[in-house]
């Protein structure tokens, strides 16, 4: 027998991580349970709703028997998530600040808080995914020899961990890690990668955890809470008025005081207009929403972007991509979306160019695209670019027709 492992868990104080950190003790490793503080504030009802969650967390731990520790991760948070997120509205994008948190938070600071500071040999947490390692391959992960180089050559690493979707295909959280390094996901384990949300839930009522089960599940925008996001945010951003315009006939409809939170797809709030408008476009140079009627609208649809450079959780893109710049594979954008098939072209400067089979509804600036390989999770890049909407392809082709029919009227009589 070796030496007992140490596994540090992250614990919100909810049942996925409570029930990850009971399951790695029944496996046999030390565990210790980390609470992470990354929000500062009351709530509408000046509660503090993370310290109930930071007591609860606390409470799993008691009764498991494992030391508990608290960290606080504020200010970074607030550098490299939410002035993030603000720069991005303020570019009229719409950002993703759970995927951002994961990056940048957990799977950074935190794995390095976990490794370095509390000298675990693996971190956990209680997201539903699934890595290409074994539990003891993880371990392994700490035996290689530190990085004697200045710069590691980027396609050094052998035997990348993949990461893949969980066995509940519903709770599948690895869109929101689409982002993660791969240095967090070698040391990273996942203890419900096979299990169903439903018998999580069974095995923390087994375990007597009543006050996990008993909360609410999942609080919104990561660590800001349930409170009403648009006028969160505003609290942040200067005001931007400017006007709705109507998309078909550029009829000036209405004000609104900032185009942040608006985002594409969503019913846009109208004074005075009974029938319902949604947000299609921004022009953020003059402060135009562009709206157009039916939540269905071909101004809505698209079926092209470019990411910025894309991040391959394997750290490499994958080698078909390399060989030939193009990869059939699929897509999502939003958690929980179906899969879409699409085709990969791989840029120099490492952004890729997305094309999807057919054209889906709202694909928004900001947010994060999601690629996969049957049930691996390849990475993510942020959308830059969108291509033209159907109804700008529809008007385009009308266009053509138009002057093709009038050039037929004008073509002067042959000449005899
Ligand atoms: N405040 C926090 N402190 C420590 N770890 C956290 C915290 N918030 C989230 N995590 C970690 O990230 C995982 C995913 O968080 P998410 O917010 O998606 O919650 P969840 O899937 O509802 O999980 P849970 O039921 O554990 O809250 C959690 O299982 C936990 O390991």
């Amino acid at each position: 027998m070796g030496f007992i492992r140490h596994v540090v868990c992250a614990m919100s104080g909810g049942v996925d991580s409570s029930v990850a950190a009971l399951l790695l003790k029944r496996r046999g490793y030390s565990v210790t349970g980390v609470f992470m503080k990354n929000w500062d504030s009351l709530d509408e009802n000046g509660m503090c709703n993370t310290e109930t969650d930071c007591e609860d967390a606390y409470r799993v731990c008691q009764s498991l028997d494992i030391p508990f520790h608290q960290v606080s991760y504020i200010k970074e948070y607030w550098h490299e998530v939410f002035s993030k997120l603000l720069k991005d509205y303020e570019k009229g994008r719409t950002p993703n600040p759970d995927i951002l948190c994961n990056k940048h938070i957990k799977f950074n600071h935190f794995h390095k808080y976990a490794i370095n500071t509390l000298g675990a040999d693996a971190m956990a947490t209680g997201h539903y995914a699934r890595t290409s390692q074994e539990d003891d391959e993880v371990f392994e992960q700490k035996t290689t020899a530190p990085q004697t180089t200045l710069f590691r050559d980027r396609f050094e690493i052998r035997n990348p961990v993949r990461m893949y979707q969980a066995a509940d295909l519903f709770k599948d959280q690895t869109f929101f890690l689409s982002q993660i390094s791969q240095d967090a996901l070698r040391q990273t384990m996942f203890p419900l990668a096979g299990l169903t949300k439903g018998f999580v839930k069974k095995i923390a009522a087994e375990a007597g955890f009543h006050h996990v089960l008993k909360k609410k599940e999942s609080m919104g925008i990561c660590f800001i809470g349930e409170r009403n996001f648009e006028s969160f945010i505003l609290e942040y951003l200067e005001p931007k008025p400017g006007n709705f315009v109507s998309l078909e006939d550029g009829a000036v409809m209405g004000t609104h005081k900032g185009w942040f939170t608006m985002t594409l797809g969503q019913r846009a709030k109208i004074g005075g207009q009974r029938d319902p408008f949604f947000v299609v476009d921004k022009d953020i140079t003059t402060g135009d929403v562009f709206v157009a009627p039916t939540t269905n609208h071909p101004a809505l649809f698209r079926d092209m972007m470019r990411t910025d450079r894309f991040h391959w959780v394997t750290v490499e893109p994958p080698a078909e991509l390399v060989k030939t710049q193009m990869m059939e594979c699929h897509f999502r954008f939003i958690h929980q979306m179906p899969l879409i098939p699409c085709t990969v072209t791989l840029n120099m400067n490492g952004s890729v160019w997305i094309s999807l089979s057919r054209p889906v509804r709202a694909l928004t600036p900001g947010q994060f695209a999601v690629l996969y390989k049957g049930d691996e999770c390849l990475g993510s890049g942020k959308i830059m670019q969108l291509g033209p909407s159907e109804f700008t392809l529809q008007r385009g082709r009308e266009r053509l027709l138009a002057a093709a029919q009038q050039q037929e009227q004008q073509t002067p009589e042959p000449a005899s």
